[in-house]
């Protein structure tokens, strides 16, 4: 039974919220997440509960849908994340500020910050190689990087699609 401590876990989940984090409209990627106070490389920044969607039920129709933008792949099938999950923008792999897992067995995503992160930055994950839109960056282009940037070394590719 729950005592009422914030935190204890009693068979469920806990969720910590960074109460920093906010959703602004960026000119040319719509909704982000961004924020406020400054993050310390490491900070599990969000935890997204899933709602999963099983192969036959997503070819059918969720990928007809907007849902298509907004999903992850995921064993069995592909899902839609909650929270702030599916509002977390792409930037290239290296660019990105924050890192996610894919927790299968608890059905959830955490997200960690991959590095340290200034206070009005804009959190972003990378969703891979290959993305469906005009790519916007905010990254400025004299920093080694290139937008054809890939990944140089296995452990680097499974890191883009987020499977280690
Ligand atoms: C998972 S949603 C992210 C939230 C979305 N911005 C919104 O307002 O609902 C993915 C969509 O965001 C947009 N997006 C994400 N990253 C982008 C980027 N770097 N450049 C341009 N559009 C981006 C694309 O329209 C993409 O289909």
């Amino acid at each position: 039974m729950s005592t009422g401590v914030i935190g204890e876990q009693s068979g469920g989940i806990a969720l910590p919220a960074l109460g920093c984090l906010e959703l602004r409209t960026h000119p040319l990627r719509g909704r982000g997440v961004f924020t406020q106070s400054p993050i310390i490389k490491g900070t599990l920044v969000h935890i997204s509960p899933v709602l999963l969607f099983d192969h036959a039920e997503y070819s059918e129709h969720g990928k007809h849908t907007k849902l298509d933008h907004y999903t992850y792949c995921w064993q069995g099938g592909f899902a839609l994340a909650l929270g702030l999950g599916s509002m977390f923008n792409h930037e290239p792999f290296g660019r990105e500020n924050i890192g996610f897992t894919r927790d299968m067995g608890a059905g959830l995503i955490r997200y960690t910050a991959l590095r340290d992160i200034a206070a009005g930055e804009e959190l972003c994950i990378c969703y891979g190689p290959n993305v469906w839109f005009d790519m916007a960056t905010d990254a400025p282009s004299d920093q080694g990087h290139s937008d054809s940037q890939q990944p140089q070394t296995a452990e680097d590719l499974l890191q883009c699609f987020n499977i280690v």
